[in-house]
């Protein structure tokens, strides 16, 4: 069973047309499953059903194979499912530990907070070597691995991650796609929307191209990278070379 699952699920906002219309997507447990599409496609707004930012006007959502459709961010937080938003959401006025404990609110335990910080450290080392300076001081790179460490305090099943690589240059770029490997290694799923869709394919296990509110081709992501017509339309130009 996935840890995630959409299924059929429309969504928009106020009275606008909707922009998902009857979208099906799942997050199996132990993979990275990538959405990707043109500008507009609704990519973004997956990522807020899924974590009750934006209620669907209907479908379901499931966590865990429970329809927990239409609970707010709180709740879908306390299920599992935590979001790290597009750009940067740091405080830079204050401290990398501050930053990383903000996500730990929700939890009364002090030991469980001690073992996922010390857990968040490991994973990401930046974050440890720069425990206490303040966030501001970070690379945007960095500023990124602090926003994971931060969705990770609440040990989520998924990660939404919307944009991660965004504003960064190649080498942070290349960081920050390791570290989400590293997470779902960790044990957490992830759902991830990039820009950069050639490189998030071949990040991730999973790949589903979205257009005009729906999946219109899914599968691994290493099939969707080498596909010459999908390379053509949303992958700027020819397929990647394939893997060694
Ligand atoms: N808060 C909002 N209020 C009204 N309309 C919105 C809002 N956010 C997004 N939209 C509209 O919903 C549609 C899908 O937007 P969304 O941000 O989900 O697309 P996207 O695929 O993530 O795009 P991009 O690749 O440009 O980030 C667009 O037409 C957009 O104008």
């Amino acid at each position: 069973m996935p840890e995630l699952e959409l299924v059929d699920v429309q969504a928009g906002y106020g009275r606008a047309a909707p922009v998902l219309r009857g979208l099906s997507v799942a997050v199996p447990a132990g993979t990275i499953v990538c959405l990707v599409g043109p500008n507009g496609a609704g990519k973004s707004t997956v990522l807020k059903v899924a974590s009750g930012l934006l209620a669907p006007r209907a479908g379901k959502i499931l966590v865990g194979g429970v329809d927990v459709a239409g609970q707010g961010p709180q709740r879908m937080l306390a299920n599992g499912v935590a979001h790290v938003l597009q750009g940067h959401s740091v405080f830079p006025e204050m401290t990398v530990a501050e930053n990383v404990l903000l996500g730990a609110y929700t939890l009364k335990d002090k030991a469980v907070v001690g073992d996922r910080t010390e857990f968040v450290k490991s994973l990401f080392p930046v974050v440890a070597d720069r425990w206490t300076s303040l966030a501001g001081l970070l690379s945007g790179g960095q500023q990124k691995q602090v926003e994971f460490a931060r969705s990770l305090m609440v040990d989520p099943k998924v990660v939404l991650l919307d944009e991660p690589s965004m504003g960064l240059d190649p080498k942070a770029t290349t960081t920050v796609f390791e570290q989400v490997v590293r997470m779902r290694d960790a044990g957490t799923a992830v759902l991830l929307v990039e820009q950069n869709a050639r490189r998030a394919l071949e990040t991730a296990d999973l790949g589903c191209v979205l257009d005009l509110g729906r999946v219109h081709i899914s599968g691994p992501a290493a099939q969707l990278v080498a596909d010459p017509q999908l390379a053509e339309l949303y992958l700027g130009g020819r397929p990647a070379e394939p893997r060694p």
